[in-house]
């Protein structure tokens, strides 16, 4: 059965050495400048940015776009299974719209957000991908962390994979990479579509090989 879904981008920066974060977790700037104009852009065009609780808790992103009004700024949505972002939390401030996706199980409200339950242990992604359709989303940016990239390619979700690959190594094994989870026993395999200097820095586009 085919499923009506929006065009999925999942966007990134890791080091040289493959990591999209230090082994603290903290965010850390691997994007050039001239990668974060393109990341701006890459947001502004797209009617959500996803992200997951591990991202917030350790990154507390905006996830809007600088100069545009509630309206204009893409809906921003967190992947919370068991309810854990703060009420603190900059992705619930007034500046663009909410949507908090946690499971079945979990009863949470948070002030100012809409959420929305799907799946028992994890969200069922590909159930909130008919559901984000239904809304209207048509275009969808995931800008990670680790677990929810691997989530999406582990569920044949992405359209399009950006990484940029910033001129630094980190180190460090438990450092996160751009795909954690447990990983596949089969290789997501990928075309090279595109690639680009950007700054000190070379961005990679890629678009999963569908084998059947
Ligand atoms: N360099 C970059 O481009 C970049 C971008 C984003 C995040 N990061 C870094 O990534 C790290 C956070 O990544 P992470 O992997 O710990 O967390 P994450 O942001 O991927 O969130 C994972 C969590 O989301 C929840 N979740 C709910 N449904 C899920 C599903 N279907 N699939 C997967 N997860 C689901 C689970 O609680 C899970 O633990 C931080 O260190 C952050 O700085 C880097
Ligand atoms: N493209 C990119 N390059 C980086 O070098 C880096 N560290 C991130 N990390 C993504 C992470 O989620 C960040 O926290 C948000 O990019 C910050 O988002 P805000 O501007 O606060 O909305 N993303």
């Amino acid at each position: 059965m085919i499923i009506m879904r929006p065009f999925v981008t999942v966007n990134c920066a890791m080091t040289a050495d493959g990591k999209i974060a230090s082994v603290l977790r903290k965010q850390m700037r691997i994007s050039s400048a001239e990668d974060l104009a393109r990341v701006k852009e890459l947001r502004k065009n797209s009617d959500a940015i996803l992200v997951g609780i591990g991202t917030v808790l350790s990154d507390d992103p905006h996830l809007t776009v600088k100069g545009l009004s509630y309206e204009e700024n893409p809906l921003r949505i967190v992947l919370d299974g068991r309810g854990r972002l703060p009420e603190t939390a900059r992705v619930l401030d007034d500046l663009a719209e909410t949507l908090i996706v946690t499971c079945e199980n979990c009863s949470k409200t948070w002030a100012g957000a809409e959420v929305l339950r799907t799946g028992r242990d994890k969200v069922n992604l590909t159930d909130l991908m008919e559901k984000l359709y239904d809304r209207g989303i048509r275009t969808l940016m995931v800008e990670g962390g680790g677990e929810v990239i691997s989530s999406f390619f582990e569920n044949g979700l992405v359209d399009k994979y950006c990484v940029f690959v910033g001129s630094m190594i980190i180190g460090g094994r438990t450092a996160p990479t751009p795909a954690d989870g447990n990983g596949f026993e089969q290789p997501v395999n990928l075309k090279l579509v595109d690639y680009k200097i950007l700054g000190n820095g070379l961005l990679l586009t890629y678009e999963p090989v569908n084998d059947l």
